[in-house]
């Protein structure tokens, strides 16, 4: 046998009606149901509350949210019940708000509004509600009565939150239950003295109805139908991921309500709790879905948690000083100052060294509280032994509850590194012994990405997502969102990929569930927004989700500093993009100085050869305590593409826009003519390798003719290549009656670097490379003679995103 509630917002509407009256059919016909109870129809409580607070004002204002309050059961009559059988139901609902009406006229003209009279006026609420609910089971052929708990549940006289008679009580249930066998649809959150006085039993009232009548009757089961598919992991405003949780314990679910998940109020449950009776939470609108059980034990399951649930806003109020060492009673003195200030407690944490004991409290306690601490404390304070009170606002309180955590180690070492990871500063800790809840205060503003991280790191433990914000979406930029999504069709490991932010140079947009990753060209598109790297910056800052990464796929100087700004905010970087590393010195170091710091990732492998592993492998022999001696290399794809493909058929300047199309050149060809870009790789490698490298101690020799340096235009000055293609043919004979080739080549040793073109013979190891390949040549301690050589294809957009994609990966894995 069992027992049904449905709250407010399951009786909301007709059509929800309907809804529950499905169920309840069901419920009676399979599981035995004898009682349903129901609360008032959603809001017509406060709707009552409110048209009493305006009667006593006196006059009739009160009398519009009345005819509201009336109409709305009208209406409910109207839609559940045919024309022909209305009148008698009509008649009732007019009887008993001709008493409600003339209650309020009462209030209205005497200008007051006791408790007590209060209580009476709220309970029409529920009277008008469990009388339709009953008529339209009836209406559907099952046999139900309207039960008015008033008759059963008796309470005191503490009007507005009465408390329970619990022997006459139960008394009361059980012998009308033995005499009543039709479903009763009885009246929550209303109950009545000896005297017959309505009473109402305070918040959560329904719920402590049901879970009486449970108990009374000692039902097998409490079933508890509202809006939501149970007790979930998380706050889903807070925690889009969060889900229903299939079983709790009753201390579980008091320690989780406690801190804020609204779904059931701890004293209601007492009943029954008492009588070991589980409770199960439903949703009217998703009935097939199993919910949640609440009871005595539960299975084991595959989280260590079972919730996390937190409280907005708290205050923190510090009470510190040497004073306080070894002294006994500060702690009573505190705690009885703040309960005769009527401060509610919500958290208390005190170290070992009994330097300080931090309390947190609602942000409305804060001000009474510090008064009572500073006047309980007056006279030590005055002494000096200890501060007056020091008060923290804006603070949350974070509770991960679970009772599979206890005797687990490690449960703090993950919340704490999960949190460390996501930059969130810890302000105070809590853990009683029952280690069922580890409470933490964090800054409110941190509060969502905490509990996003956390719930990530508890309930999707073997998944990890890293939320990406592209800047850039060209050739490179392009590539990568395309292997972005075949990634995603072929995914192997579990680094699940969100891309949360997009922008070019004119426009970007921002999604906090990420985009659509075939939709990414379109979502750029669509943004009406104007880019800005600033405001790109502060959008990644601000949005609350963990694990973020900030992929500079330009080609621009500009992003640099804001690699610092990101690293600080403990947001890894990964870049293609070479200039942020060929700054000065001194902007280098504290770039790798925070990456270190912060614990966040600076990854960019792609700054040289593209895709191929360059800098890994070098880093890996430099860790191992090799050092290099000598740099030789072939570093630039669109030039060694040139060369190898000049051969007298096609002018060089052809070659140049073909270079161009094929995606090997950097968004100014110029940038790999005039050397510059060779020169930046060789300074990132020389920097790599441990020398303190300047772009400026590069020898650079331009391939850009004198007469064109000064073109402004990439346009005007690729119409004016043609010009010189005479000048290059003639180069090249010049090489060929030698038998050697062109090659451009990078060097650096004992502290002179050069980038240069070079005609080199059959006995050198870049004659006979082809294609857009680039070769490295590291001569170390490890390899004197032989150098370690890297060679392959060294531009492209599908190489260069490949290799940034590799660089997420590590960056993800990391933070
Ligand atoms: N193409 C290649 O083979 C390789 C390229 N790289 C590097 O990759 C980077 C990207 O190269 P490409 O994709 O070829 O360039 P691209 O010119 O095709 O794309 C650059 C993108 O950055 C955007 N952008 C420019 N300034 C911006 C700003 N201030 N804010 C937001 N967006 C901005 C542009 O609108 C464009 O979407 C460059 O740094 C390049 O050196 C590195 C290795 C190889
Ligand atoms: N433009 C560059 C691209 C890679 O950095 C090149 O040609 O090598």
């Amino acid at each position: 046998m069992i027992v049904l509630k449905f709250g407010g917002s399951s009786v909301g509407t007709p059509e929800r009606v309907l809804s529950a009256l499905d169920i309840i059919v069901a419920a009676r016909a399979i599981d035995n149901a004898r009682a349903v109870v129901c609360s008032a129809f959603g809001g017509a409580t406060d709707q009552l509350l409110q048209t009493a607070a305006l009667a006593a004002q006196g006059g009739d204002a009160y009398k519009e949210e009345l005819n509201a309050f009336i109409q709305r059961h009208r209406d409910a009559l109207t839609a559940l019940f045919p024309i022909n059988r209305r009148a008698e139901h009509e008649q009732h609902i007019e009887h008993e708000c001709a008493d409600l009406a003339g209650m309020l006229n009462g209030v209205s003209l005497i200008r007051e509004l006791s408790p007590r009279t209060q209580d009476f006026i709220v309970s029409f609420g529920e009277r008008l509600s469990c009388y339709i609910v009953a008529a339209a089971l009836r209406e559907r052929d099952l046999a139900a009565d309207f039960c008015d708990a008033r008759r059963l549940v008796r309470t005191d006289n503490t009007f507005s939150n009465a408390k329970v008679d619990f022997d006459q009580t139960n008394r009361n249930i059980r012998e009308y239950f033995d005499t009543h066998t039709n479903l009763q649809v009885v009246t929550g959150f209303i109950a009545a003295t000896e005297n017959d006085e309505t009473t109402t039993l305070g918040r959560g009232g329904s719920d402590y109805t049901v879970s009486i009548f449970g108990a009374a009757l000692g039902a097998s089961e409490i079933q508890i139908w509202t809006d939501v598919d149970g007790v979930l992991t998380a706050d889903p405003r807070k925690v889009p991921r969060a889900f229903p949780v299939d079983q709790l314990t009753y201390e579980e679910a008091m320690e989780l309500a406690h801190f804020g998940a609204k779904v059931i109020y701890p004293p209601t449950m007492a009943p029954a709790m008492d009588a070991q009776i589980p409770l199960r939470i439903k949703n009217t609108f998703r009935p097939e879905v199993a919910g949640t059980v609440v009871g005595r034990e539960r299975e084991a399951h595959t989280y260590h948690a079972s919730g996390i649930s937190s409280i907005d806003k708290v205050t923190l109020l510090q009470l510190s000083g040497a004073g306080m060492i070894a002294a006994a009673g500060i702690a009573g003195r505190l705690f009885a100052a703040l309960a005769a200030a009527k401060v509610n407690v919500i958290l208390i944490s005190q170290g070992s060294s009994e330097h300080s004991i931090c309390v947190a409290v609602a942000p409305a306690d804060a001000e009474p509280a510090e008064r009572a601490i500073n006047e309980a404390f007056t006279l030590e304070i005055h002494r000096k032994q200890v501060n007056p009170a020091q008060v923290e606002p804006n603070k949350s309180v974070i509770a991960l509850v679970g009772e599979q955590m206890r005797l687990v180690p490690g449960i703090a070492a993950r919340i704490f590194r999960t949190l460390a990871h996501a930059k969130v500063n810890v302000v105070a800790i809590a853990q009683g012994s029952s280690e069922r809840n580890v409470s933490f205060v964090v800054d409110h503003d941190a509060l969502p990405r905490a509990l996003r991280t956390l719930h990530d790191s508890f309930f999707f433990p073997q998944e990890r997502r890293v939320h990406l914000f592209l800047l850039g979406h060209g050739l490179v930029g392009g590539a990568l969102a395309k292997q972005l999504q075949e990634r995603r069709k072929n995914q192997k490991n579990n680094i699940h990929i969100v891309v949360c932010g997009l922008a070019n140079s004119k426009v970007m947009t921002f999604s906090e569930e990420g985009f659509d990753l075939e939709g990414l060209d379109q979502a750029l598109a669509a943004s009406r927004e104007p880019s800005d790297l600033a405001g790109f910056l502060q959008n990644v800052s601000d949005m609350p989700v963990p694990h973020k990464i900030l992929v500079d796929n330009t080609a621009t100087d500009a992003t640099a500093p804001l690699y610092l700004q990101a690293l600080d905010a403990g947001i890894s970087v990964v870049t293609p993009n070479k200039k942020a590393n060929t700054r000065d010195m001194a902007f280098y170091d504290q770039l790798h100085y925070k990456s270190r710091r912060n614990g966040a990732g600076f990854f960019y492998e792609t700054n040289v050869g593209a895709g191929l592993p360059v800098i890994g492998p070098l880093r890996d022999l430099i860790e191992a305590g090799d050092r290099v001696q000598r740099i030789v290399g072939m570093m630039s794809g669109t030039l060694s593409y040139l060369f190898h493909t000049f051969n007298g058929d096609k002018p060089f300047s052809a070659l140049v826009r073909e270079a161009r199309e094929a995606g090997y050149t950097e968004p100014d060809p110029r940038e790999d003519l005039n050397g510059m870009d060779v020169a930046r790789k060789l300074v990132i490698l020389a920097r790599e390798a441990g020398y303190r490298l300047a772009l400026e101690d590069v020898t650079v020799e331009s391939l850009i003719p004198a007469a064109l340096r000064e073109v402004a235009e990439v346009d005007a000055f690729m119409n004016a290549l043609p010009d010189f293609d005479r000048e290059w043919a003639q180069r090249l004979e010049e090489a060929r009656i030698e038998d050697k080739v062109l090659r451009y080549i990078a060097s650096y040793s004992n502290g002179q670097a050069r980038v240069a073109l070079e005609a080199v013979g059959a006995d050198h190891p870049f004659y006979a490379t082809s294609g857009s390949d680039n070769m490295f040549c590291f001569y170390t301690n490890f390899y004197p003679n032989t150098p370690l050589t890297i060679r392959g294809p060294g531009a492209g957009a599908e190489v260069t995103a490949a290799g940034v994609l590799g660089d997420i990966m590590k960056a993800g894995r990391l933070n």
